[in-house]
């Protein structure tokens, strides 16, 4: 008794050795803060405080594109490395972190790692998410939803003389998403707030707003919302429903007896997975679109120009032509998409050199659209919204070739947002039908202030005052 079970000289050598190691590790070359090579506290601390991109996007304006900003993790800005990392078949994976989101222990499409089965399960969704296949079957519910959110706000624009875009589209994309994925719509536009812990969880709450790297919150997200799993159970009884078509799975069993391999719980799973996926996605994206339209009354009387020219039978298909909506889109996903923060990758197992450094495999490297939108070099006067740079040619702030390549507000590569047609189905939807019916009577309201809509950022962003108020013109 008494001998302590510590010998000093072994503890000394085990910290003699971490500091070797360190020392000698490869990664001491890639520039960055000094305690970055010893710890990932302050990379942590920005985390949970809803600052890691604003944190990662300060160290790329100090340190350059390639910065080290934890012992085994580089954060990455530059078109050349951006291209190597997402490419097709780079070799990059997605890093484990992503594991902290399966449920069920049942990966989904978003958080499989391995290659082989990720691209089994993409070709087996592909077809119930491409936009042919939206416009067919779903174009109908997605403008009825809209229309409900419209008038919505519109009349509590009149009985309350303000009213919460965040909420209403929260509202709306959750009743899109649950349609299309469990085949049985949420109602919250209906009840507004009887389904109210659906909406607070994502709008005030969400997911969105949780830290990444951090597996009980990811898990907690998932497991305080059992009943929306349970709800997954609705999706495999609705796909098997006599004359199907009632959810976007409808056809996939016919699909899966063709080779791919999917059961009920894959499904639930996915369907579950796909709700997270897009909702806060659409409705903050639709918020910031608003929010920055408003601000620029040049900008906003442009859109509504063209917008209300459309005649009252107009289709999806004719939105798509329509210029300076698309170039609104796309300045607003460029400043303001949802999800510009960091999209972590493993350095395969031989290594890889980026931007001239050696990363030894199984280094963590994370690039965030954030800081690529904003690079000068790419996108001239960066922070200013202007659409006309993605419809002008040859003026000094036109879009260029590289910017072009850098735009990523949905991934890259193979693993690209699969719900990219959907979000763009409604985005477009919405974005219309606010500028015509809406917003020729509102102003933005006092409370939409620059701090109000200043991105806070857990994985997704939201607006840091949680919501965006518009109030009617006097
Ligand atoms: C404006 C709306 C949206 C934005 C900005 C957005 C953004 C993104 C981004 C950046 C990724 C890449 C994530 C990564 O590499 O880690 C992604 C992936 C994904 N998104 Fe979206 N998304 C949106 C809407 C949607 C919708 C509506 C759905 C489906 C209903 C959806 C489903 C997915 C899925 C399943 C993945 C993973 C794809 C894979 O790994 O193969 N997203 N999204």
């Amino acid at each position: 008794m008494g001998k302590s079970t510590l010998d000093p000289r072994g503890t000394q050598y085990c910290s003699d050795q971490t500091v070797i190691k360190r020392l000698r590790n490869p990664l001491r070359k890639v520039p960055g803060p000094w305690y970055a090579g010893w710890t990932n506290l302050p990379l942590k601390l920005a985390v949970i405080s809803g600052r890691r991109i604003h944190h990662v996007h300060a160290l790329h304006r100090k340190y350059g594109p390639l910065v080290r900003i934890a012992p085994n993790e580089i954060a990455v800005n530059d078109l050349k490395s951006f291209k190597q990392i997402h490419g097709i078949s780079s070799g990059f994976c997605k890093d484990k972190w992503y594991a902290s989101s399966v449920i069920l222990d049942r990966e989904g499409v978003f958080n499989m790692v391995d290659t082989k089965a990720h691209a089994s399960r993409r070709r087996l969704l592909a077809r119930p998410f491409s936009k042919t296949y939206l416009r067919e079957h779903w174009e109908g519910e997605v403008r009825v939803k809209v229309s409900f959110a419209i008038s919505a706000m519109s009349n509590e624009l009149h009985s309350r003389g303000t009213t919460d875009v965040l909420k209403w589209w929260t509202l709306m994309a959750s009743d899109i998403s649950s349609q299309l994925m469990f085949g049985d719509s949420f109602h919250t536009l209906e009840h507004e707030y009887s389904k109210g812990k659906w909406y607070r969880k994502r709008a005030l709450n969400s997911w969105g707003r949780l830290p990444p790297s951090s597996h009980p919150s990811f898990q907690g997200a998932f497991g305080n919302d059992m009943w929306l799993l349970d709800y997954g159970k609705a999706a495999v009884r609705n796909m098997k429903a006599a004359g199907g078509g009632k959810n976007v799975f409808a056809n996939i069993m016919a699909e899966a007896e063709k080779g791919e391999s999917i059961d009920d719980l894959d499904i639930q799973v996915e369907a579950t997975n796909l709700i997270v996926a897009g909702t806060d996605t659409t409705a903050i994206t639709l918020t910031y679109l608003v929010w920055a339209v408003m601000s620029h009354t040049q900008v906003r009387r442009q859109l509504e120009e063209e917008v209300r020219a459309l005649s009252e039978d107009y289709k999806d298909v004719d939105l798509e032509r329509l210029p300076y909506l698309n170039a609104v889109l796309d300045e607003t996903l460029r400043l303001y998409g949802a999800a510009p923060g960091a999209l972590p990758r493993a350095v395969p197992p031989s290594g890889a050199t980026l931007n001239d450094c050696f990363l030894p495999g199984g280094t963590t490297v994370t690039t965030q659209s954030y800081s690529l939108h904003r690079d000068p070099n790419l996108f001239p006067s960066p922070e200013i919204l202007m659409p006309e740079r993605w419809t002008s040619k040859d003026q000094p702030y036109s879009i260029s070739e590289n910017g072009r390549a850098a735009y990523s507000p949905f991934g890259a590569g193979s693993r690209t947002c699969l719900g990219i047609h959907l979000a763009y189905l409604e985005l477009r939807l919405a974005a219309v039908e606010f500028f015509r019916n809406v917003s020729h009577e509102a102003v933005l309201a006092p409370s939409a202030t620059d701090a109000c809509m200043e991105q806070e950022n857990f994985f997704l962003i939201a607006p840091a005052g949680h919501k965006c108020e518009i109030a009617l013109k006097q």
